[in-house]
């Protein structure tokens, strides 16, 4: 009985947690945006941007909403470690792609690197919010503009969208979490995620 009530307890108040891969080429803002989302949704834990470095590693940062927990992976953009990224892509329920939308001359590296992101098999139908940063210099282009330059094939099987974001100043960062955790919480990809991990946990 006791069991029984313990999973209606959990079932009615845990929240699920969901993994997000921030992907993006090399001084797009990854951590940046990550220090300032754990700064939003932690109340003042996350690193001031002049303490960032470049990644070579891997940086992981929790937050919590309404209605989930959100577990952050962010990876190195730089050219060789952009091999890495694919080791993630299984766990992942969804991705933000970071793209640094004051710097024209890295578009073409961003937009190859993204096409091959979603291409890959392991990735079908995660949901893909495409974060068109840096909105806070001057110059910049914001996410229409960003996205009639990508102008991206093979993006229809997968819920998107662009965002304007400021890792420096926090604009765009809440509306484009609420977007995110929407799409995860009703898309297929999560029930396959959650399926498998329940069998793993029963073997
Ligand atoms: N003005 C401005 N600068 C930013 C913003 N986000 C990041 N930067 C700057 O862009 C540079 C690169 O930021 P990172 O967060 O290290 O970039 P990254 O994508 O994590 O880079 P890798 O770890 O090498 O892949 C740093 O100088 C940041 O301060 C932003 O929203 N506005
Ligand atoms: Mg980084």
């Amino acid at each position: 009985m006791f069991s029984l009530f313990y999973g209606l307890w959990k079932f009615v108040f845990t929240k699920d947690e969901f993994h997000v891969l921030i992907l993006g080429v090399d001084k797009a803002g990854k951590t940046t945006l990550l220090e300032k989302l754990k700064s939003i949704y932690l109340k003042g834990e996350g690193l001031p941007p002049d303490r960032v470095v470049p990644t070579v590693g891997l940086n992981i940062g929790r937050i919590e909403d309404a209605n989930a927990k959100l577990v952050f992976w962010d990876l190195g953009g730089q050219v060789g470690l952009r091999t890495i990224w694919e080791k993630y892509y299984e766990e992942a329920h969804a991705i933000m792609y970071v793209i640094d939308a004051a710097t024209a001359s890295s578009f073409e590296d961003a937009k190859s690197a993204l096409e091959k992101v979603i291409c890959h098999e392991h990735l079908r139908g995660a949901p893909l919010l495409i974060v068109a940063n840096k909105q806070d210099l001057p110059g910049v282009i914001n996410d229409e503009e960003l996205s009639e330059f990508l102008n991206l094939k093979e993006l229809d099987e997968r819920p998107y969208m662009f965002q304007a974001v400021s890792a420096y100043d926090g604009r765009g960062i809440k509306s484009g979490i609420d977007w995110l955790v929407e799409q995860i919480e009703k898309c297929k990809r999560t029930e396959t995620l959650r399926a498998r991990a329940g069998v793993a946990g029963k073997i």
